[in-house]
């Protein structure tokens, strides 16, 4: 990828296989730091396998994996995981309350989080402080997806992997969690890599793209490539899902 971005993450010659099944394949490119890189392409591309890479919930098969310029090695495991965060589709939670569920990564560390504190991170969200005391159970997908942001802010990861964390939403959610990730990747300079299959949102959305296809990286560059693809796969992969 052509950029002038210091790459966040970089993949160098990465495999990846299970039970002597190749998932990915070579996987050499960047996710430029600060920026927002849609991931796309078909169902069993590979994706979620290579978010999972990210943060270490895989490790790789051969070839190297850097993050912020240091072998992803070089982490102990909690670190990796506070510094690059993911949010799921799922948005998976915990029985209790909404200021309980932002608390979790602090929890976890045996430490608190003040209710001062959590009322800032549900603003960022969007959300207005009397849903701290609401029962997760009570919310609505989209504010189920907002407080899973928000909790993902609490650690002040530099990376974010976001997996496909609109596709169970309605139009106006969906579009609310855009301007939201679009916010906190320009407030606080995080490093989005989010997996998609509405690309319409991948190209408004994405400064970058990465598309895959049966465990390839097949093109990678600037958004608008979805907009006029050189690669004949991707040109029939847009087709296909009408852009
Ligand atoms: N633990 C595993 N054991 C065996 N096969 C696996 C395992 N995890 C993933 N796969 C296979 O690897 C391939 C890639 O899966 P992955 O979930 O990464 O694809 P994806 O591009 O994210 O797909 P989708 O868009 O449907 O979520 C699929 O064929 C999947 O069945």
């Amino acid at each position: 990828m052509n950029t002038l971005y210091e790459p966040a993450i970089h993949f160098q010659q990465v495999h990846f296989s299970v039970n002597d099944k190749t998932i990915l394949k070579s996987i050499t490119g960047s996710f430029p730091k600060g920026q927002i890189t849609t991931l796309v392409g078909p169902s069993g591309a590979g994706k979620t396998t290579l978010l999972k890479l990210c943060n270490g919930l895989l490790s790789a098969t051969q070839g190297h994996i850097r993050i912020d310029q240091q072998p992803i090695s070089a982490f102990e495991p909690t670190a990796l995981r506070r510094h690059v965060g993911i949010a799921l589709q799922a948005a998976p939670m915990i029985a209790g309350t909404v200021w309980e569920n932002l608390a979790l990564p602090r929890t976890l560390q045996g430490k608190k989080l003040s209710q001062q504190e959590a009322t800032q991170y549900l603003e960022d969200v969007g959300l207005a402080k009397s849903f701290l005391h609401q029962s997760i159970d009570e919310l609505s997908g989209g504010q189920r997806q907002k407080v899973s942001i928000a909790r993902t802010l609490i650690n002040q990861s530099s990376i974010l992997l976001l997996d496909e964390i609109t596709s169970a939403l309605d139009r106006q959610s969906v579009q609310e969690i855009e301007k939201l990730i679009v916010t906190i990747n320009e407030k606080y300079n995080v490093t989005m890599i989010w997996i998609t299959h509405n690309l319409q949102q991948a190209l408004t959305i994405g400064h970058y793209t990465w598309v895959m296809m049966d465990g390839e990286l097949i093109e990678a560059g600037r958004s608008t490539l979805l907009n006029a693809p050189t690669n004949p796969r991707v040109a029939e992969f847009i087709q296909g899902a009408n852009l």
